[in-house]
């Protein structure tokens, strides 16, 4: 293995293990910290942690353990990846666990870049857009658990870490890699916030970063990593041709983006769908048994969601709280995930990055060969050693009839 991710969700370590497996990569994402060694083929490894809202030290205790098991298949470097709408609190934990990671690997300037203008996510001096808004002004604002109130990175990272923040703007940025290299060489012992527009600047602070151990940022910083690899003539690329599911299929959304809300909305108008409400699960009012058996019966496939407007979640937060009320919707997605999978069905669309960290985990699934791209940072993926394929939407991403795409492509690639 050459380039190990921790990925601090799991529909952004599909989205950045979707990147370099489009970069030529032979990529498998696991699902938590294998007990195993990889299979030798494994160029880049995605472990995938659900530690993006836990406790700060207990998702210290287990990117460090993640660290060190990539370590261990040999990775020549370690890539932390978090939200491209830098999705923490004040308290962290992206600031904390990127210090343990420095400190294991014994890196002490580390670039922090969530860009990912494909997905219209930019950062120019220091502070970062969701397309034409600031972060702070687009729906991120309102999200359930780590609403994104202050668009300017370095201020959000300095809340997070003792280190000192730096920041390399868009003019150094634009001048190209040996410059950013230089200017990265002449930093003090820092996080470094890096300007990024374009996917030519990611290109270019890619190769700047070659000799670095640890990395940290969204997907799109991923796309200059495996030109470094190839240059070296590391890469060999074996993915495999895709083979689809033809069976029954399931969508799960728990996402409650703006993004989200449309999609399920647009699929409701011709398809059949469920709303599962913060109340009912609370209160114990709907079983899974009951859903999975609606979902069963379906002729065309069933959406089950919990998407909701932000009034909607807010008045279920301060009823049930919001921890709680989390916690129980995705248990609810994830137990039902899981009985629909027991009876039989093989095609598997999850929303939201909590909610398929739930699902996956429920399925016991132990790791995913990633497939062709459904849409930009979402590819279609088998579940090793089974007959499931499976696809987990990040909230914001993917067109308005994404779920018929994610379908489709499941079953036929
Ligand atoms: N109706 C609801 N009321 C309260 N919380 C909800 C509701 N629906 C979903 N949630 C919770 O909101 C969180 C959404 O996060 P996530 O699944 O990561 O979506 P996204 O990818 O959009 O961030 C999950 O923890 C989910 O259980
Ligand atoms: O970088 C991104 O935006 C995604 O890869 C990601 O991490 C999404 O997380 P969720 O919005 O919680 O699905």
């Amino acid at each position: 293995m050459l380039l190990g991710v921790i990925g601090d969700d799991f529909t952004g370590s599909s989205d950045i293990a979707n990147t370099l497996s489009k970069q030529g990569m032979s990529v498998t994402q696991y699902s938590g910290i294998p007990a195993h060694n990889a299979d030798a083929t494994v160029e880049a490894g995605v472990v995938s942690l659900k530690t993006r809202t836990i406790p700060v030290q207990d998702a210290v205790a287990q990117s460090v353990a993640a660290a060190q098991w990539l370590l261990k298949q040999g990775c020549q470097q370690i890539f932390f990846k978090y939200c491209s709408t830098f999705d923490s609190t004040k308290e962290g934990n992206i600031g904390p666990v990127t210090e343990a990671l420095a400190d294991l690997l014994g890196e002490d300037k580390v670039v922090m870049c969530p860009a990912f203008p494909t997905a219209g996510r930019t950062i120019f001096q220091g502070h970062l857009f969701v397309a034409d808004q600031l972060l702070s002004d687009s729906g991120m604002r309102n999200h359930p658990l780590t609403p994104m109130t202050d668009a300017d990175l370095r201020r959000w990272l300095a809340y997070q870490t003792q280190w000192t923040v730096g920041h390399i703007p868009y003019a150094d940025i634009a001048t190209g890699a040996e410059h950013i290299e230089q200017k990265l060489a002449a930093a003090p012992k820092s996080m470094i916030i890096t300007d990024a527009i374009s996917d030519q600047h990611l290109h270019d602070i890619g190769t700047a970063v070659r000799g670095r151990k640890l990395l940290t940022g969204g997907s799109g910083l991923a796309i200059g990593l495996p030109d470094n690899f190839r240059r070296q003539g590391l890469i060999k690329a074996t993915n495999n041709p895709w083979r689809g599911e033809s069976g029954k299929a399931v969508i799960l959304s728990g996402s409650c983006s703006i993004a989200t809300r449309e999609q399920v909305a647009i699929y409701r108008e011709n398809g059949k769908a469920r709303e599962i409400t913060a109340a009912e699960v609370a209160e114990g009012t709907v079983s899974v048994a009951e859903i999975a058996d609606w979902a069963l019966a379906q002729e065309t496939t069933p959406l089950i969601f919990s998407s909701a407007d932000p009034e909607v979640v807010v008045a279920a937060q301060n009823k049930y709280g919001r921890e709680r009320a989390a916690c129980a919707i995705e248990t609810f997605f994830g137990d039902l995930a899981s009985q629909l999978a027991d009876a039989g069905v093989s095609r598997i669309v999850t929303a939201g990055g909590e909610t398929s960290g739930a699902v996956v985990l429920a399925l016991k699934i132990d790791a995913m060969e990633i497939g062709p791209e459904i849409a930009a940072g979402v590819p279609a993926m088998r579940v090793t050693g089974r007959d499931l394929v499976i696809a987990l939407k990040s909230g914001n991403f993917g067109q308005k009839d994404f779920f018929n795409r994610a379908l489709g492509v499941l079953e036929n690639g």
